[in-house]
């Protein structure tokens, strides 16, 4: 066997403020995330969407010092990765490629072909499976892979998704009991599971596998934690107008809250890094909604990082994967061409899906409007005077 390579795939974030609305533009052009009938609207609506969220997504970042931690995180975990195959007798080099920001994914592989590495094992930073996540990921690297002679010369294996790999599973567990351990009656405190959510069509009609795995992986979780805690499983960090996965966390929270419960643990299932999810979204934001609804212990359970289990559980996949026979861009879920991403809603009055919805298309049928009347020089800008 040649040179080995592991590539680490993760999301990416904007690591300074002014990066946010570049970096938001790459991630709303992807049509993993939005998927448009007609090709040529995705970027105009990508740059509308961006340019629309980016002071409220900045305003999140600066809560978190100005910037999002992943990159040094995952750059920790590439190295941590590094020397614990070492230690077992494997030289290889581990690569990172971002989806949405530096280093992209296309940089990696421009490494890799430069050390000349013969057998790359594909490796995302996400336990479970998502179109929108890993399958968003493997589509640019298939697409490189059918274009480019050079790569196909070069074996590669995929690890889809590992939420039930035991190590990985004993690292959560051990996460946990840590913290239920610094509680006065570990027993009685509530254990939140809170997973990033997808929208219901990625599920319902694309196939994606991601809730059956969420769903699997908390089971298997609590299995492994082995406590009589009672628990609960919810989505969070929706965004845009279509139905997300239910339950959503923040209702999720406040139903727990009517129930009586004082002390809750919430556990991020669907991320290994500290991000701005965990960061700004549940100690911020949700730490003040279950607050609200009458919660008094808010507790949340520390990522993964660099967790020793969780880099014995990814060495551990690693050489797996190098023995086995390798898993191919073909055999991973594709999603259907033109899933629907923004059905019709019934309208209702209010800050609502609905007004969502029409909000959204008022605002591109003005864009277009604009686009137009730069192209013509005619219209109603023009008429007084603004253009
Ligand atoms: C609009 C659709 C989105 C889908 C679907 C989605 C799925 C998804 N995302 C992660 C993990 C991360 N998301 C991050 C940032 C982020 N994600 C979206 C939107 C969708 N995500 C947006 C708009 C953003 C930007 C932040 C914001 O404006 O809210 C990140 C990076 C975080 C950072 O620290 O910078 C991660 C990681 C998963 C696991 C997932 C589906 C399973
Ligand atoms: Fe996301």
């Amino acid at each position: 066997m040649g040179r080995v390579g592991v590539l680490l795939l993760n999301l990416g974030g904007p690591e300074r403020l002014e990066d946010v609305r570049p970096f938001l533009f790459n991630l709303f052009s992807d049509p993993e995330i939005i998927r448009l009938p007609i090709k040529g609207l995705q970027k105009p609506l990508a740059w509308l969407i961006s340019t629309l969220r980016a002071s409220k997504s900045q305003e999140n970042y600066r809560q978190i010092g100005g910037g999002s931690p992943l990159l040094k995180i995952t750059e920790a975990q590439a190295t941590a990765l590094q020397q614990r195959l070492a230690e077992m007798g494997r030289e290889v080099s581990v690569y990172i490629g971002m989806r949405y920001w530096n280093p992209f994914t296309e940089e990696a592989i421009e490494r890799i072909k430069r050390d000349h590495i013969k057998k790359l094992v594909i490796l995302p930073l996400y336990p479970q499976f998502s179109i929108s996540t890993s399958g968003s990921s493997f589509r640019v690297l298939e697409e490189m892979w059918q274009q480019d002679p050079y790569l196909r010369l070069t074996e590669y294996t995929l690890i889809p998704s590992w939420y039930d790999h035991p190590t990985y599973l004993g690292a959560m567990a051990d996460l946990i009991a840590r913290e239920l351990e610094q509680c006065p009656n570990p027993d009685q405190v509530h254990i939140f599971f809170s997973a990033h959510g997808v929208p219901q069509s990625y599920v319902e009609e694309a196939g994606d596998p991601y809730q059956r795995e969420i769903e699997e992986c908390t089971r298997a979780i609590m299995r492994t934690l082995n406590r009589p805690n009672q628990y609960t499983l919810a989505y969070q960090s929706r965004v845009g107008p279509v139905e997300w996965l239910k339950p959503y966390t923040e209702d999720a929270l406040k139903g727990l809250g009517e129930q009586g419960i004082k002390n809750l643990l919430v556990v991020p299932i669907s991320f290994v890094s500290e991000h701005i999810e965990t960061l700004q979204e549940i100690d911020i934001e949700y730490r003040e909604v279950a607050e609200e609804a009458g919660i008094e212990h808010f507790q949340r359970v520390p990522a993964l990082n660099t967790h020793p289990m969780f880099i014995e559980s990814l060495s551990q996949l690693v050489v797996r994967s190098l023995e086995e026979k390798p898993t191919t861009f073909e055999q991973i879920t594709h999603p259907k061409a033109n899933m629907k991403m923004y059905p019709q809603e019934r309208w209702e009055w209010g800050m609502t899906t609905a007004a969502e919805v029409w909000n959204g298309r008022l605002a591109m049928i003005g864009f277009l409007a604009i686009i137009i009347e730069l192209i013509t020089g005619q219209g109603p800008l023009h008429f007084v005077g603004l253009l």
